[in-house]
């Protein structure tokens, strides 16, 4: 009897909580904010306390996208005590990151995030401020300078050279086109790192380890993607009930056990004078130029081991995959379009010529291939839904009130995608690239077209990204024809996460093209 009056006691005390939790939840999610400005955007109303959660889908480039039909260009929904804004129109997208983009410039990084960059102490991760911008200089005007560009030259042609021969030995067979631009773009971006001594020594001892190291970072971006309930509800955080902090440290303890050896070796290397070939001749490699700027007092940073590392993580996660899973979509689409893959084979006929092999100097007079690569980044931008921008203060978009900290997406997936906004935007026609006196390009100065963001925060790595992804389509699609494997179809679906993949990995088969078996060698 006793028992069964406070099981009913209890009862009804959980039920006032939750009945008073749920209108202070309407009233706070109603008031914030806006007490003297404008409204907040409409927007889907969700539960109380967890809001839109529960309705979250795997997919949200395409949720977001859909809603924007629902409630318009601008819109907002809750995920538990966090307030969500969508923009999705080239207006808006100037609003944020051309009007306003000192305010817009911070970022919202989620506690996935801050793991796999200790802390967030990267570039991407950083919040808007001096220690951010000293930070992307560095990379951007020391590493990526155009005189860096062109020194690691003889890196990237080596690297995709061994792509092409390697290709070669498997001729008439199914090959898997993420695998092959992983182990090229991955080679690069580490002998750019370490030097290409690094990339020799391991394969020399028969370690390249990428297909291991393929899916730390495949996962790192789904990890990064995933709803994770401590963001949402931070006096939950502690409890990491997902489990998504330690899911994401293991995954950034795999990154290091790759990274450090070769940083203190590295390190050792350097301190003994024993640089060796890349020294002296302007080809220093990334981690040299760090540790020597570590090393300097007057560069208006103060950088140690962690902070190099935070950027070495962006460059080998962020600079991988993206470009691999933009090599597979270009791909897939060509296969769909053979029209269109003959196209681009006709002009590397005409510019590259048959007797010959691609070299980086050939690129820029490569129009087609450029513009089948921003139709295919139209269609299939990396990141659809940029990197998640958080207000530094309140500030009023679209004539709605953005509150201060609010998560705000820029949906670049919808306004490339938009009827009002391009002609037929389902169909991919490089041709609406070819018109150059409109500015679709890379810049983000035409907000409708933004595969690399905008503004102060658009992509760092940008110029190098480029030039990887022009000269493996180039060199690919001269050395050889590509078809489908027997009676497969393109399955164009994506899947989920930070960078949207297909869905099932791309496989085709191929044949030479070139006369001469020297060209292959
Ligand atoms: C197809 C290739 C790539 C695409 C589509 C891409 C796209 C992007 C996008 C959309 C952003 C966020 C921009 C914003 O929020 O406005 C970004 C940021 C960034 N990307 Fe890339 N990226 C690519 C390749 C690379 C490469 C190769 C590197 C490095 C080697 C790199 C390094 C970075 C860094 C460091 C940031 C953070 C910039 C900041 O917050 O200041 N990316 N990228």
């Amino acid at each position: 009897m006793a028992l069964a009056q406070s099981n009913q006691l209890g009862l009804a005390a959980l039920t006032i909580g939750i009945v008073f939790l749920t209108i202070f939840w309407f009233k706070w999610t109603k008031n914030i904010s806006y007490k003297e400005g404008p409204k907040l955007p409409p927007g889907p109303r969700g539960l109380s306390i967890v809001g839109f959660l529960p309705f979250l889908r795997s997919n949200l480039h395409h949720q977001l996208t859909e809603l924007s039909q629902k409630y318009g260009p601008i819109y907002k929904f809750w995920l538990g005590s966090k307030l969500c804004i969508v923009l999705n129109s080239p207006s808006l997208a100037k609003e944020v990151v051309r009007d306003q983009d000192s305010v817009f410039a911070n970022r919202d990084p989620p506690i996935a995030g801050l793991a796999a960059t200790y802390g967030g102490v990267d570039i991407g991760f950083s919040p808007y401020g001096s220690y951010w911008r000293d930070m992307r200089k560095l990379f951007v005007s020391e590493m990526l300078s155009n005189r860096n560009l062109e020194a690691s030259y003889g890196l990237r042609t080596h690297e995709v050279r061994k792509t092409i021969r390697n290709v070669h030995t498997k001729i008439g067979n199914p090959i898997d086109i993420g695998e092959l631009a992983f182990v090229t773009q991955m080679n690069v971006i580490m002998s750019m790192i370490f030097g290409s001594k690094f990339v020799e020594e391991k394969e020399k001892h028969g370690k390249d380890g990428s297909a291991e190291f393929k899916e730390v970072v495949v996962k790192v971006f789904q990890v990064l993607g995933k709803p994770n309930i401590s963001d949402f509800f931070p006096m939950l955080a502690r409890f990491d009930l997902q489990g998504i902090q330690k899911e994401m440290k293991a995954l950034s303890k795999s990154v290091e056990s790759i990274l450090d050896p070769a940083i203190n070796e590295r390190m050792k290397m350097l301190s003994d004078k024993k640089e060796g070939e890349i020294q002296g001749n302007g080809k220093k490699d990334f981690v040299q130029i760090l540790i020597e700027l570590m090393e300097q007092k007057d560069i208006g940073i103060s950088l140690d081991l962690v902070k190099i590392k935070a950027m070495l993580v962006d460059i080998v996660i962020g600079g991988t995959d993206t470009v691999i899973t933009t090599v597979e979509w270009v791909m897939a689409e060509l296969l769909n379009n053979p029209e269109i893959m003959a196209k681009v084979q006709q002009e590397l006929k005409h510019v590259v010529g048959t007797n010959n092999i691609v070299e980086e100097s050939h690129l820029p007079k490569l129009h087609y291939l450029d513009a089948v690569l921003k139709e295919t980044l139209r269609l299939h931008p990396a990141l659809p839904l940029l990197i998640p921008k958080r207000p530094s203060k309140s500030a009023i978009v679209g004539g709605y009130t953005i509150p201060e900290g609010t998560k705000v997406f820029l949906n670049v997936y919808a306004i490339q995608r938009d009827p009002q906004v391009w002609e037929n935007p389902l169909e991919f026609q490089p041709e609406r690239f070819l018109n150059h006196s409109t500015n679709l390009n890379y810049s983000g100065n035409n907000f409708k077209y933004l595969p690399f963001g905008s503004g102060r925060r658009i992509c760092a790595g940008l110029p190098l990204a480029e030039k990887m992804l022009m000269f493996v389509l180039a060199s690919s699609l001269h050395s050889f024809d590509w078809k489908l494997p027997e009676r497969e179809k393109v399955d164009l679906s994506d899947g989920f996460g930070l960078v949207i993949k297909k869905s099932k990995s791309l496989f085709a088969i191929p044949t030479p093209r070139l006369p001469h078996l020297e060209l292959y060698q």
